[in-house]
């Protein structure tokens, strides 16, 4: 659990790491379906990392919920003299699943804050989207309710000022 601050709102968000490795798969794609924000993750020293983000992209997307939200991190940028994955080849990636993308280092905190940040705010701007969707519809709802009780007025309402048309 970590509290972080965006737009003035505090926010409690509950962050899992999830194991990379093969063996745990299958607890790995439990965690995916009560996400509503995920990293995926590559290490910028390892170009095979970076290949297996195609693979962690099509689990995310058969196994998490719509509509949840993701960002691509490049880390280990403290790492440059083992370089292995351009900072562009991670943008270009990005760009294909439609993604922002950070080049992160867990070791000297470098964008760790910008990065939380970003996918918290990606997921409220989700969910305000959501409240917004079911507050329109509520007052459609509504709307419509009022339409059914004028259209059940009975017979010699017509003269009063919200007598329906039809
Ligand atoms: N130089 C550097 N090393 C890092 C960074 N982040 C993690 N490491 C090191 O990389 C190694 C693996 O880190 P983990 O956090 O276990 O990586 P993981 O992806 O969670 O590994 P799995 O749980 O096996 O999937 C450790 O030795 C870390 O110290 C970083 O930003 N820079």
């Amino acid at each position: 659990m970590k509290t972080i601050e965006v737009d003035g709102i505090k926010v409690r968000i509950q962050i899992w790491d999830t194991a990379g490795q093969e063996r745990y798969q299958t607890i790995t794609k439990q965690y995916y379906r009560r996400a509503q924000g995920i990293f995926l993750v590559y290490d910028i020293s390892s170009e095979r990392s970076y290949q297996h983000i195609m693979k962690w992209a099509s689990d995310v997307d058969e196994y998490a919920p719509d509509g949840v939200q993701k960002i691509l991190i490049g880390n280990k940028a403290d790492e440059e003299q083992k370089r292995q994955v351009g900072r562009e080849q991670g943008l270009q990636l990005a760009k294909e699943y439609g993604m922002d993308f950070y080049e992160t280092s867990a070791c000297t905190n470098f964008n760790i804050k910008e990065s939380f940040t970003r996918l918290t705010e990606l997921v409220l701007q989700a969910h305000r989207k959501e409240l917004d969707g079911l507050r329109s519809s509520t007052a459609d709802e509504l709307n419509l309710a009022e339409l059914e009780e004028e259209e059940c007025k009975p017979e010699g309402a017509e003269n009063s000022p919200k007598a329906c048309w039809c």
